[in-house]
């Protein structure tokens, strides 16, 4: 038992070197049998005792031989019909073709995979009609790129509108009938298999799907058509084949075989359901044996008569055939053409691309010395990281300083508290914020908490900064101020006679004692601006009332 599943023909490997018709298709006394559990007929008496079948509520297991022993040979840029009676086995042939039944005897041999039109699409009731366009070209070897770029074109064609995008098992049958053409009609076979069942829908669509299976049978190889519709039949296929009851009757030139076929049918017999039990027709077009041996294409043998032969090959060389078989032929070698030319360009642009990413990659190297990997750090060679310097104070010993005169030169302590420094520096000037940049006393030891610097008069104010620095580099710094005084100088008041208070005179109220300024921590500031020196009070001078001596009766200043 074989299948054309995995039975291709074998003379695909070696291509005809003669204009030869090639065999596309070779059936081989294909018996197909469906097996069935069949209930209902009466059981006798005696029956329903001795049979099994009374123990399975009357049904029984039951054999319908569907094909029985079909044999022929359909060659490159042929269109062969199919005619016979209702239940006569042409979808089973059909079938068995594509590989979807397996044959029970003999065996099917195909040059490609056949495909038949409609039937064979395995589509999902619960999927969108979108989705299972896109299953359906997937299952027929496009790629998922292809597929995609073809489904709204096949939607169009299907004429579903908005239903693309319901689930199929909400489609009337036409309807789904129409998505299943129209996917399956997508691609050009080389083997095409046409069940006129196919023809649905409206009137205008029929009239849309027959012209592009006509486009499809162009480019076919071959072209095999089941139809009760001889007349189409006859405009269409150069070869008929009839099935009667499973088996292969007649196979000849269209006009015969359907001659004898008409004739047949206009007395078939007195049983019903297309006669099924009527006598088998007499033909003068019965088949040529087959008794096909696949090794004799395999070694490129002889292929009209002999072993394979060539079943109604007398059609096989009609104008329209040798037409087909030329189109055929040339679509084949233009098909063969891109490929190879495919190949190659995606050679071209892979290795094109395997060269840039080089160049690249080495321009890129020269270019910038690599960086260390941030994701791999070497403990042993990465340094810890280093604490910011911080000032916890800074200040100066006095506020303001007495100087005698602008060219006096003083001095002042200045004490901080900083942590986590390498480096100090002390600086002066009216804004100074960096100590390192304009030092009046740098790298001072980190442990040194005080200095005394000079403070030079000339200035009403002078700003004292710190600033401490990192081994990172990583600088601080904080200011404090000191301000000048210099003495007041008071002008010589022009002296008058004092005149005699009539009051008694009071004592002087004592000066206040100002006390000195509180040493404040500055806080560390960038810069603090130079306050104003607040001058001393004058006091007026004390002058001694008159004294009057009683005795000598004279006053004493
Ligand atoms: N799935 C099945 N299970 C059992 N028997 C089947 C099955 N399919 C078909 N048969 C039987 O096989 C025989 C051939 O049927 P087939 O469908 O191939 O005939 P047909 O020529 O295509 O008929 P029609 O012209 O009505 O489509 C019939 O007797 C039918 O009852």
């Amino acid at each position: 038992m074989a299948s054309v599943t995995d039975l291709l023909l074998p003379g695909t490997r070696a291509e005809s070197t003669a204009d030869a018709p090639r065999p596309m298709i070779v059936a081989d006394n294909v018996h197909v049998n469906y097996r069935v559990y069949a209930s209902g007929k009466r059981m006798t008496t005696r029956e329903s005792l001795t049979s099994l079948r009374s123990f399975r509520g009357g049904r029984d297991l039951q054999t319908v031989p569907a094909l029985r022993g079909v044999s022929f040979t359909a060659t490159e840029g042929e269109s062969i019909g199919v005619v016979g009676h209702n239940g006569s086995g042409k979808s089973t042939l059909f079938r068995a073709m594509t590989g979807l039944i397996p044959p029970s005897e003999g065996a099917i041999y195909a040059r490609d995979r056949p495909v038949l039109l409609g039937v064979n699409a395995a589509l999902v009731p619960e999927l969108s009609g979108e989705n299972n366009i896109r299953l359906g070209l997937l299952a027929m070897g496009f790629s998922p790129e292809e597929a995609a770029a073809r489904v709204d074109e096949i939607a169009d064609f299907a004429e579903l509108n908005d239903f693309i995008y319901h689930p199929m098992r909400t489609y009337s049958s036409g309807m789904g009938a129409r998505l299943k053409f129209a996917i399956a009609s997508a691609k050009a076979h080389s083997i095409l298999l046409i069940d006129e069942a196919l023809a649905v829908g409206d009137r205008r669509f029929r009239a849309k799907s027959e012209k592009r299976i006509n486009e499809l049978r162009d480019s076919a190889g071959l072209v095999m058509i089941v139809s009760h519709s001889t007349g189409s039949l006859k405009q269409t296929c150069e070869r008929v084949l009839w099935v009667h009851k499973g088996e292969l009757i007649a196979d000849g030139p269209t006009d015969d075989v359907i001659a004898e076929y008409v004739a047949w049918t206009k007395n078939p017999g007195s049983n019903a359901v297309g006669a099924a039990s009527a006598p088998k027709p007499q033909t003068k077009n019965a088949p040529v044996a087959v008794g096909f041996d696949p090794g004799a294409i395999a070694d490129d043998s002889p292929r009209t008569g002999g072993a394979v032969g060539l079943a109604g090959s007398s059609t096989a060389d009609e104008p329209r055939a040798v037409a087909r078989r030329e189109r055929h032929r040339r679509a084949e070698q233009r098909t063969r053409k891109r490929s190879v030319l495919l190949m190659v360009l995606s050679g071209v642009a892979v290795l094109l691309a395997v060269a840039a990413g080089a160049i690249i990659g080495t321009l890129s190297s020269v270019a910038a010395p690599a960086e260390p990997e941030p994701s791999a750090p070497s403990t042993a060679s990465t340094p810890e990281a280093v604490a910011d310097p911080v000032i916890q104070s800074f200040s100066t010993n006095v506020a303001t300083v007495e100087c005698a005169s602008e060219e006096a030169e003083a001095q002042v302590l200045l004490s901080w508290q900083i942590d986590d420094a390498e480096s100090v520096a002390i600086g002066a000037g009216d804004a100074q914020v960096d100590a390192l940049e304009l030092p009046i006393a740098a790298a001072l030891p980190a442990n040194l908490t005080d200095r005394a610097v000079p403070f030079s008069c000339a200035a009403e104010a002078v700003v004292y900064t710190v600033t401490a620095e990192n081994a990172d580099g990583v600088r601080v710094s904080a200011s404090a101020s000191v301000a000048r005084v210099l003495p007041v100088e008071t002008e010589e008041p022009d002296y008058e006679e004092p005149r005699p208070d009539p009051r008694p005179s009071q004592p002087a109220e004592p000066e206040p004692v100002t006390p000195p300024a509180p040493e404040v921590p500055v806080e560390p500031q960038p810069s603090t601006p130079p306050t104003e020196p607040t001058p001393e009070p004058t006091t007026p001078p004390i002058t001694e009332p008159p004294v009057f001596d009683p005795g000598t009766g004279a006053t004493t200043p």
